[in-house]
């Protein structure tokens, strides 16, 4: 047990963080692997609330990958990625919207507003929030990158952020499926760290913090001895072409990349499955997941 002096201490060491980002807005991408439980949930829930009323500004994405591919199992589809995106069939992406819109939206908006927020869902479809163009997967083959067609699988091509704007402006927490919709009336499949990369850009957000269910990222992801907490967005993009970064961690640092090059000050790699991960990486000087930043010396909150 912790004393009252330490308890002090804890909640102090808050102050200079709850100074500087009060006002500004910070994106979080909650990960389908970081909702297998009920009680990492409403810790994850209840960590977002906090920063709201720490006078943040929280916009939720949220995944569900292992849920799509769960249901797609249930249905007798077995799932396959490609540079850590699913292949998306016309069958798969109805299926991917409604477990992700229909589903994971409602229970996340459903439980931030039961743990005491106002929580919005939007689908991308929802005032044209998310318009999206195909995406063809990048694959290294022989030290030479393929482009490959996986389908309904979406690129963020524009962001109508007004709606996210006015929703933020009425107190509301907007939830956000990542869903778009194609200037050909199709529904596309977009990953949702990209979703989140790409509005933390557009809505000038001070951060992006990506919820997983690893600790952050390893330099050897076989050898956990060599977890890194801070990185350079130079050395990130490095380790992807070296393939030391590969799989669903591919869309996580490139997401990183696009906000910080578009002026989001950090970006974090935090493991939802340790209890408020999100308020102890923001909130306290060490931190506790990998930050990627645009320059190393970066040091300062
Ligand atoms: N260098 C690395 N460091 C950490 N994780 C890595 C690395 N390279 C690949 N990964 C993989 O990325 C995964 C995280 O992506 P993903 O499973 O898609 O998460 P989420 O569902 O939260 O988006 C890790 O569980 C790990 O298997
Ligand atoms: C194209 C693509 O891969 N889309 C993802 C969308 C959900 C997602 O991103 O979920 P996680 O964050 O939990 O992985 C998918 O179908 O799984």
């Amino acid at each position: 047990m912790i004393n009252s002096v330490e308890k002090a201490s804890v909640l102090i060491e808050a102050l200079p963080y709850l100074q500087r980002f009060s006002g500004n807005t910070v994106v979080i991408k909650y990960g389908g692997n970081a909702m297998l439980n009920d009680e990492l949930k409403k810790n994850v829930i209840q960590d977002i609330i906090f920063l709201k009323y720490a006078g943040i500004r929280p916009v939720v994405v949220h995944g569900g990958g292992p849920e799509i591919t769960g249901m797609l199992k249930k249905l007798g589809k077995e799932s396959s990625f490609v540079s850590g995106l699913r292949v998306t069939d016309a069958e798969t992406v109805a299926i991917a919207e409604m477990v992700l819109v229909g589903k994971i939206n409602s229970e996340i908006v459903k439980l931030l507003n039961f743990l005491g927020a106002k929580a919005v869902g939007l689908s991308g479809k929802d005032a044209d929030l998310i318009i999206a163009a195909k995406h063809l997967a990048k694959v290294r083959e022989n030290g030479q990158v393929k482009e490959v067609d996986i389908g309904f699988v979406g690129d963020v091509l524009k962001l109508n952020t007004s709606i996210v704007e006015s929703l933020l402006d009425q107190g509301y927490i907007p939830v956000i499926s990542p869903i778009g919709i194609g200037k050909d009336g199709a529904t596309y499949n977009i990953n949702a760290d990209y979703v989140a990369g790409d509005l933390a850009a557009a809505l000038g957000a001070e951060k992006l913090a990506l919820i997983t269910d690893v600790e952050g990222i390893y330099r050897d992801y076989k050898d956990k001895s060599t977890f890194v907490s801070t990185l350079s967005l130079a050395e990130a993009q490095e380790m992807i072409k070296t393939g030391g970064i590969d799989g669903g961690m591919i869309p996580k640092v490139e997401a990183c990349v696009k906000a910080l090059a578009a002026g989001v000050a950090k970006t974090h790699i935090i493991d939802g499955r340790n209890p408020h991960s999100l308020l102890l990486e923001i909130f306290t000087t060490e931190g506790i997941g990998t930050e990627v930043v645009k320059y190393r010396r970066y040091i300062n909150g």
